[in-house]
């Protein structure tokens, strides 16, 4: 097709207008930059249908903005438009591209990966992917596809030059989490999204299409979005410097830490996030994720002891700390034991990216689609044959820090790896340890976090502020490790009783200098196998 640009899609719903009027909507979004316009009329006849083309037609044109109409080859026809939108059970490509002009644009909606490729098969010239979401918008016949659905059928336009667009519940407070996610493994991105009521619905449909624009156009431009989540810190020297800075920032910034976390750690995580200098709030209530996002560093999310109700609460705090630019860290506790686990980490993770991804090797198996390790409750059982390979691999699919956990830990942001060999035996005899773990990675994320990009530079697009959360989740795993080698050698320890409340101490009583003496951490090189 004549290249059109697909980046700001706008697909017009009246309905949705709210009392304002129809053609000054249409023209502040065009001030606002989008950059396609669909007109899409469900209940309108054919002679409301065809004057509202009309007039949006003269409208577009004055701002060289392609029109396309949605499902009607006669009125597309009619009023010279750029191209139609068809559906499933529209009239099939072929006959529409034998029907309109040479040259025009035909859309088609894809749901699944099947429709995907019979549209590309069928010569279409973009599809339009979703619903992404849920949205208020239309009734849905068929389940939303997700974020990380998206990626597979990205991947299935490689090698053709078909455009894709993404439709369903797409708004600018989602919009980054949506590019970031929808990556393929093969790099393919969205060229565009298509939104209906975060445009139409505003108040200020000027501003709403400006906002999205800013934040698809700064996604957009990243070589990929991997490449720029991250601060990435250049030796393993330098992260150990940053991890001794955020470990004092921990103590001077002393940030808030929420906490969606399980019932039987709930107690010793807020005074280990204490004993770090880091203030916990754990806060579970749906209602009130919004505004904590608002005054919290970091976001904890443990599923350690699920229940339905959870899913509100969950998805709203992961949603609302990216929109915040807050670090998310995943603790995935136990998602082998059940379906239900699987398929409620899958939900949330199509609600929100997370930074950070802890877990052991049968917890991180799962999440790989792997069988490798595998787990019983919330116990890993054996390990990976590469988990170099295995952690840098899964990083990269998931875009975020993935550290896996064991007698050696191996932290990786997608392009490095590196070793942690501190820890006392003991910390695996005491219950929760590893949600500890989490409780210290988000305090160092929030220290490693507010003190990136203070001046509120190019943030658009970015679901962070940019902090090295490399060496933040490397310094909460040398922080709790040394400490339980610290505590382990203490006279008034004699047991696992003795243990907890001495390994909160040496938490509490950690310098630095002492972290830089013992840390055990190596870097290592290494080549990708096929290991997720
Ligand atoms: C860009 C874009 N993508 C998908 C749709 C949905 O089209 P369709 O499946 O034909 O459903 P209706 O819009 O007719 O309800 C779209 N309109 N635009
Ligand atoms: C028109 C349409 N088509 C969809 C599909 O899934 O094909 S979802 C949708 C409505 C999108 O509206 P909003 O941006 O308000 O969520």
């Amino acid at each position: 097709m004549d290249r059109i640009d697909l980046s700001l899609y706008l697909v017009t719903d009246r309905s949705l207008l709210a009392g304002k009027d129809f053609l000054e909507t249409l023209e502040q979004a065009l001030l606002g930059g989008v950059t396609v316009v669909q007109i899409r009329e469900k209940t309108s006849d054919t002679a409301e249908f065809l004057q509202l083309a009309q007039e949006s037609k003269t409208l577009c044109d004055r701002y060289e903005i392609p029109l396309i109409i949605n499902d009607r080859i006669d009125i597309a026809l009619a009023v010279n438009a750029r191209g139609v939108h068809l559906g499933q059970s529209d009239m099939p490509i072929g006959i529409a591209r034998r029907l309109m002009p040479a040259g025009s644009i035909i859309g088609i909606s894809c749901n699944s990966l099947d429709e995907v490729r019979r549209a590309r098969d069928a010569g279409a010239d973009y599809i339009g992917l979703g619903a992404v979401w849920e949205t208020q918008t239309k009734r849905l016949t068929k389940p939303p596809i997700g974020v990380r659905g998206l990626g597979v059928m990205l991947e299935a336009l490689d090698g053709s030059d078909i455009k894709a667009v993404a439709i369903g519940g797409i708004k600018s407070t989602n919009l980054a989490r949506l590019m970031h996610g929808s990556w393929s493994q093969t790099n393919h991105g969205l060229d565009g999204v298509a939104v209906v009521s975060d445009i139409v619905a505003s108040p200020e449909p000027k501003k709403a299409a400006q906002i999205l624009k800013s934040i698809f156009m700064a996604c957009k431009t990243a070589v990929s979005p991997f490449d720029r989540s991250f601060t990435s810190p250049r030796s393993r020297d330098e992260i150990l410097d940053n991890v001794l800075n955020i470990m004092s920032s921990v103590r001077t910034r002393s940030p808030l830490v929420h906490q969606i976390t399980n019932v039987v750690v709930s107690n010793q995580s807020a005074n280990i996030t204490l004993a770090m200098g880091a203030s916990p709030i754990m806060a579970t209530a749906p209602e009130e994720m919004s505004d904590l996002a608002k005054l919290s560093g970091a976001l904890l999310v443990n599923i350690g002891t699920l229940r339905a109700e959870s899913l509100e609460g969950m998805s709203k705090g992961g949603y609302f700390a990216n929109a915040s630019k807050t670090p998310v860290i995943l603790d995935p506790v136990g998602i082998g034991a059940s379906d239900f686990r699987k398929s409620f980490v899958n939900e949330i993770l199509n609600c929100w990216q997370p930074s950070v991804i802890k877990g052991n090797a049968g917890e991180l198996a799962v999440l790989a689609g792997s069988s490798e390790a595998a787990s019983r409750g919330v116990d890993s059982l054996g390990g990976f044959q590469h988990p170099v390979s295995f952690v840098k691999q899964l990083a990269r699919k998931e875009r975020c820090i993935i550290l896996l956990t064991g007698e050696t830990d191996y932290i990786s942001d997608g392009r490095r790896v590196l070793l942690l060999k501190n820890g006392d035996p003991m910390l695996g005899q005491i219950t929760g340890s590893g949600c500890m773990l989490g409780s210290c990675i988000a305090a160092y994320c929030a220290a490693a976090n507010a003190s990136a990009n203070e001046g509120n530079h190019e943030l658009e697009g970015k679901l962070t502020r940019g902090g090295d959360l490399l060496s933040a989740t490397v310094g909460a795993v040398l922080t709790l490790t040394i400490a339980s080698e610290l505590a382990r050698k203490r006279e008034d320890v004699r047991g696992i009783g003795t243990f907890l409340p001495a390994l909160i101490d040496e938490v509490a009583a950690l310098r630095p200098e002492t972290v830089r003496r013992l840390a055990r951490v190596e870097e290592v090189e290494e080549t990708l196998t096929n290991a997720v």
